[in-house]
C-alpha cells in the first residue's frame, strides 16, 4: 500500500484516481508548516503540492520513503530540485494543463489594463459615477512583446494577432521558421523594451531571468509602455518598476505574481493606482486545476508502480516513441549492470556501457540509468535509482564510457556492460532481447553463453578438466542446492573456463568456499538477479 499526502489545495476530481485505487491511500493536510511536514513526511511514498508548499532539503532528508514530488503545476521553484535528485526522488510536474488558462487570465490583466476595469470598478462600487478618468487604449494596432514563446508565451502570440496586435517575440530557442508560423517578428529583448506598447513575460525564474527588466531596461523603454507579469516574481524587478510608473516610464503594470509571496501589506503595488494584481490566480480555472491534478496523479500512480513514467523534471526529457523502444531494455540494462557489478571484486574506476544493432539509432540515456542503477545497487540499495543514477556516479568520479555501433556479431541489439577493477580486473556481461523468447544473458567475460538473467546463478571459473561438472553436481547436491540449469564455456580444450549454473534457491559463503576447494575450479561467485 502506497501512502500519498496532498499539502496544497488540489482538485478533488484530478486526484479522484489516487483516491480510487485499492493500492494507494490518499491524506489531504494543508498549510503545513515545514516542521510540521519534516515530522510526518516518512509516512509517505509521495507528495502533491501546488506552489504554496515549500519542498526543501530538510523536508526531503526527513522523506525516507518518498519516491515522488508531484507538482500540480508548472513551476518547481518551490521544490529543492537538487536535494531531489541527490536522494532519487522524481519530481513531476503537469507542464500542459494550465497553459490556455493563464495564457488568457494573461489577457485579462492586459484588457483590464488598457481598460482600468478595477479602478473603474472600484469607484463605481464606492458609489462615484467618474467617466472622465479612465479613457483607456485599444490593442489593435498596437505592438506586444512577449519575453519568452514557450507554451504560454506562444498562445498568447496567438491571440494578440486576433485582436490586431503586432508581436515581437524572444525567446533563446525560437527559431525563424516558428517565429513566421506563428506571424511573429523574431526580435532582441531590446529592441522589445522600445517598441512595445505592451510587454508580458512568460519565461521561468532562472538566474538569467530575474530582474531581466530592471532600471537598465526601464530608461530605454518606449514610453507609456504597460506591462505584464503572469510568470514568476522576480522576472522584472518590482522596485525599479515602481520607480518606473512613477517617473511616467510605465503607464500601467498588471501583476499576478510576486517576488515574494503573498506580497507584505505594504507592498507599494497594492496601492498603486497605476498598478493592479491578482493573488498567483493565473492557472486558478476549475477546468486547469483538473486538468493539472488529472495529469499528476496519473504520472504518480505510475511512479508508485513502476511503470513508464512522464514529465519528470530533475530527469532529461524523453520522447515517446524513444521511451517505448527503450522500455523493453529497461529491465535488462539493469540486470546487466546488476550481474556486472557483483561479479567485480575490486573496488570498480570505470564504467563502459557499449550499445549495438537497433540500439545505436537511437537515444540510450534513459537505459544508461537503468544499467547505472543497477550497478550502484549493488552496493547502495534502494539509495540508488534511474533519477540519480547519473548523478551518483559522477560525484564518486566513475569515469563511465558510452559507445554505440551498428554491428552486433549476429545479434539485433546488444547491451554490453564492462567494469574496470582497481587492480586491472574486468568484468564484462553482454546481453541481448531476442525476439519471442526474452532476455538472454549471451556473453560474460570472453565467453559466449545462453543464460536467462533471473534468478540465483553460480558463476565458476575452472580449469577444463574431466570430472569437473560431475564434482560440482555432486558437491551442490550434498549441500541441498538444486540445479535448475548449467552452462560451460571455454576458450579452448583444457583451458580457462566457466560454468554458470541457476539453482533454485540462496547460496552461502560455505557452500562457495566448498566449490573452491574442488580441484581445478578457481572461483565460485554468486549472482542474484530479481
Ligand atoms: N501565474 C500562474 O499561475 C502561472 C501559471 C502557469 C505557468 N506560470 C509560469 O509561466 C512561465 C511560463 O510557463 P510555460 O508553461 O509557458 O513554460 P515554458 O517552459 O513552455 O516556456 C518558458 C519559455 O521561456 C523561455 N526562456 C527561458 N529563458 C529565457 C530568457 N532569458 N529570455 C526569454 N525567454 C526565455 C524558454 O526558452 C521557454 O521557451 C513559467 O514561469 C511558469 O511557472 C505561471
Ligand atoms: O507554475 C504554475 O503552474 C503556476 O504558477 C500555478 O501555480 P499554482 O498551482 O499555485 O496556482
Amino acid at each position: 500500500m502506497f501512502k500519498v499526502l496532498v499539502s496544497d489545495p488540489i482538485s478533488d476530481l484530478g486526484i479522484q484516481q489516487l483516491v480510487d485505487a485499492q493500492d494507494i491511500i490518499v491524506d489531504k493536510q494543508t498549510g503545513l508548516s515545514e516542521d510540521e511536514l519534516v515530522g510526518i513526511i516518512g509516512d509517505y511514498d509521495a507528495l502533491l503540492v501546488r506552489s504554496q508548499t515549500t519542498v526543501t532539503k530538510k523536508i526531503m532528508e526527513a522523506a525516507t520513503k518518498l519516491k515522488v514530488v508531484g507538482r500540480a503545476g508548472v513551476g518547481v521553484d518551490n521544490i529543492d530540485l537538487n536535494a531531489a535528485t541527490e536522494r532519487g526522488i522524481i519530481v513531476i510536474n503537469a507542464p500542459d494543463g494550465n497553459t490556455i488558462t493563464t495564457c488568457e487570465h494573461t489577457f485579462a490583466m492586459m484588457m483590464a489594463l488598457a481598460r482600468h476595469i478595477p479602478q473603474a470598478y472600484a469607484k463605481t462600487i464606492s458609489g462615484t459615477w467618474d467617466r472622465k478618468s479612465f479613457l483607456g487604449v485599444e490593442l489593435r494596432n498596437k505592438t506586444l512583446g512577449v519575453l519568452g514563446m514557450g507554451r504560454i508565451g506562444s498562445e498568447v502570440a496567438k491571440r494578440a494577432k486576433a485582436f490586431g496586435m503586432e508581436i515581437l517575440g524572444y525567446d533563446p530557442f525560437l527559431t525563424q521558421e516558428r517565429a513566421d508560423k506563428m506571424g511573429v517578428t523574431l526580435a532582441s529583448v531590446d529592441e522589445i523594451i522600445r517598441n512595445a506598447d505592451f510587454m508580458t513575460v512568460h519565461t521561468p525564474l532562472t538566474p538569467e531571468t530575474k530582474h531581466m527588466i530592471s532600471t537598465a531596461q526601464f530608461q530605454v523603454m518606449k514610453k507609456g509602455m504597460r506591462i505584464i507579469n503572469c510568470a514568476r516574481g522576480g522576472v522584472i524587478d518590482e522596485t525599479a518598476l515602481i520607480t518606473a510608473v512613477n517617473d511616467g516610464i510605465v503607464a500601467g503594470a498588471a501583476f499576478d505574481v510576486f517576488e515574494s509571496e503573498p506580497p507584505q501589506a505594504d507592498h507599494p503595488f497594492l496601492s498603486h493606482p497605476q498598478i493592479i494584481v491578482t493573488p498567483h490566480l493565473g492557472a486558478s480555472t476549475i477546468e486547469a486545476q483538473e486538468n493539472v491534478a488529472i495529469d499528476v496523479s496519473e504520472q504518480v500512480l505510475h511512479i508508485l508502480r513502476d511503470e513508464p513514467f512522464k514529465n519528470a523534471v530533475n530527469m532529461p526529457p524523453v520522447a515517446a516513441s524513444v521511451m517505448n523502444k527503450l522500455q523493453p531494455y529497461f529491465s535488462l540494462g539493469e540486470k546487466l549492470g546488476s550481474f556486472a557489478a557483483q561479479m567485480a571484486t575490486q573496488a570498480i574506476q570505470e564504467i563502459r556501457i557499449d550499445y549495438a544493432g537497433d540500439l545505436s539509432e537511437v537515444d540510450t540515456q534513459p537505459l544508461t540509468r537503468y544499467i547505472l542503477k543497477g550497478i550502484l545497487a549493488r552496493h547502495m540499495g534502494d539509495e540508488a535509482n534511474i533519477v540519480n543514477s547519473m548523478h551518483l556516479a559522477k560525484v564518486r568520479d566513475l569515469n563511465v564510457i558510452i559507445t554505440s555501433a551498428p554491428s552486433t556479431k549476429g545479434f539485433t541489439n546488444l547491451i554490453t556492460v564492462s567494469l574496470k577493477g582497481q587492480n586491472g580486473e574486468e568484468p564484462r556481461v553482454a546481453g541481448t532481447l531476442l525476439a519471442g523468447y526474452g532476455e538472454r544473458i549471451v556473453r560474460i567475460n570472453d565467453y559466449s553463453v545462453d543464460v536467462l538473467p533471473s534468478g540465483h546463478q553460480i558463476l565458476i571459473s575452472h580449469t577444463d578438466k574431466p570430472g569437473i561438472i560431475g564434482n560440482v553436481g555432486s558437491l551442490l547436491g550434498q549441500k541441498d542446492v538444486n540445479i535448475a540449469s548449467m552452462q560451460v564455456g571455454r576458450k579452448q580444450e583444457g583451458g580457462e573456463a566457466i560454468m554458470i549454473l541457476t539453482v533454485d534457491k540462496d547460496v552461502n559463503k560455505d557452500v562457495l568456499s566448498a566449490l573452491v576447494e574442488l580441484p581445478n575450479l578457481n572461483k565460485a561467485q554468486e549472482v542474484v538477479l530479481v
